[in-house]
């Protein structure tokens, strides 16, 4: 399902902190959002499903909570359990219902992120990276067309990060559409389709990952700079140094 944004602006007390920003976003593409903290990317997730007032247009935010719950599913920032429930029941609450594709639905998304061991294992009782793992598949237990996700890697370990990165770009494969914050570049560069970059709450560069991390992009925006080749295996990005902005 495509996600159009046009002139979605937010502003926090006087301020905007996001400004003006229009995009369209096809089935087929895991697009990583990317800019330095603060740069407004949190809000633009939130905003473009509804969950904060915002001047502008969202497909999404547009649609009615029912229609909006089976078209989006979103991995906010926040990733502590509070509910001391087992994994499964946990992961279920992503996808109401007793009818046996929500079991199914359940079930593939305990085993697309690996948690089949942890099932019966309290929530809370879990790791840190284990419970965003938790959490990762109770939005993905939804099976909605449009994913958004907030820093879907953060917290965990590099095996675990590849396998998120590589289950996203699946998904945009099978014709989903995936949009993910994301501060780890070299993955964003490697695995993501197109990089939509925020800087101050406006998009300063969209496109594909080779055109968008220039040398000037990198010092300008987030203050480094790096390597960047192309590998057998896709883009390899490796952060050498900051520079002075
Ligand atoms: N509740 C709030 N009240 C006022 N300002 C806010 C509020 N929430 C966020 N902001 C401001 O909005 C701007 C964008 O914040 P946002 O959380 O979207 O950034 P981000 O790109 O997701 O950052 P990070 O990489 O640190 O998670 C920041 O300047 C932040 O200070």
């Amino acid at each position: 399902m495509r996600l159009v944004l046009d002139h979605l602006t937010v502003r926090r007390g006087p301020c905007p902190v996001l400004h003006d920003i229009s995009l369209t976003l096809a089935e087929g593409e895991f697009v990583g959002l990317l800019g330095p903290n603060g740069a407004g990317k949190t809000t633009l997730l939130r905003a473009a499903l509804g969950l904060l007032p915002a001047g502008g247009h969202s497909s999404i935010a547009a649609l009615p909570p029912a229609a909006r719950a089976r078209a989006a599913a979103f991995l906010p920032q926040g990733r502590e359990i509070a509910w001391p429930m087992p994994v499964e029941t946990l992961v279920a609450l992503g996808r109401p219902g007793r009818r046996p594709e929500d079991t199914a639905a359940v079930a593939r998304a305990i085993d697309r992120l690996g948690l089949a061991p942890l099932r019966p294992r309290r929530a809370t009782e879990l790791s840190g990276g284990e419970q965003a793992r938790v959490l990762l598949a109770r939005a993905l237990a939804q099976e909605a067309p449009l994913l958004l996700a907030d820093e879907p890697t953060a917290g965990l370990d590099p095996e675990q990060q590849l396998a998120v990165m590589t289950l996203f770009a699946g998904l945009a494969a099978e014709g989903g559409t995936v949009l993910a914050s994301l501060h780890d570049l070299g993955l964003a560069a490697r695995h993501c389709t197109r990089l939509i970059v925020l800087d101050t709450g406006r998009i300063v560069a969209d496109g594909a990952p080779r055109a968008v991390l220039t040398e000037a992009l990198l010092a300008g925006t987030f203050g480094i700079r790096a390597h960047l080749s192309e590998g057998p295996e896709g883009l390899i990005f490796q952060p050498l140094g900051r520079v002075a902005r």
